[in-house]
């Protein structure tokens, strides 16, 4: 059985800061990159920022090749069980703006009335004036 860990020992431990080891998750397996990072393509910098984090959104999105996946395969140490520990919290629901009703729609407001007193001022000019004979 692949050795298993826990995120908060991953971000504690291996997250590569004061020459410490420099592990991330990829897809639920913890990988090995303490020694890649020199090797990665896309910069060192890159990887220590996801160090002892869930790295898969990160992975997943540059569009890696085959190849990176192979070397991902490679690097392989273990399993990661439990939560990830939330980088970027969500807002809860409840926060959420509820939608404010549109003000046209006020009972009393005089837009409501003014077709109505458009067509009587029609109806009294066109009155006035003669057009009906
Ligand atoms: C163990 C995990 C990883 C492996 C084995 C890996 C491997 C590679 C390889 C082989 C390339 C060359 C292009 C390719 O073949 O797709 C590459 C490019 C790149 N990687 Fe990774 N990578 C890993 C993780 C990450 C992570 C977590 C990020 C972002 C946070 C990242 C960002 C990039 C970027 C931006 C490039 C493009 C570099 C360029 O084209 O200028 N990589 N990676």
């Amino acid at each position: 059985m692949s050795k298993q860990f826990t995120y908060s020992e991953l971000s504690e431990k291996y997250n590569g800061k004061d020459n410490k080891p420099l592990y991330f998750v990829v897809n639920g397996k913890v990988v090995d990159v303490t020694k890649f990072k020199d090797e990665h393509p896309g910069g060192e910098e890159v990887l220590m920022g996801e160090g002892g984090l869930d790295a898969t959104d990160s992975f997943e999105s540059i569009g890696h090749s085959d190849e990176a996946r192979e070397i991902l395969k490679s690097l392989e140490i273990g399993d990661v069980v439990g939560e990830p520990l939330s980088s970027k919290p969500e807002p809860p629901l409840s926060s959420k703006p509820e939608p404010s009703p549109s003000p046209s729609s006020e009972d009393g407001s005089l837009s409501n009335y003014l077709p109505v007193v458009l067509v009587v001022l029609i109806g009294y000019v066109a009155y006035k004036y003669g057009i009906f004979g």
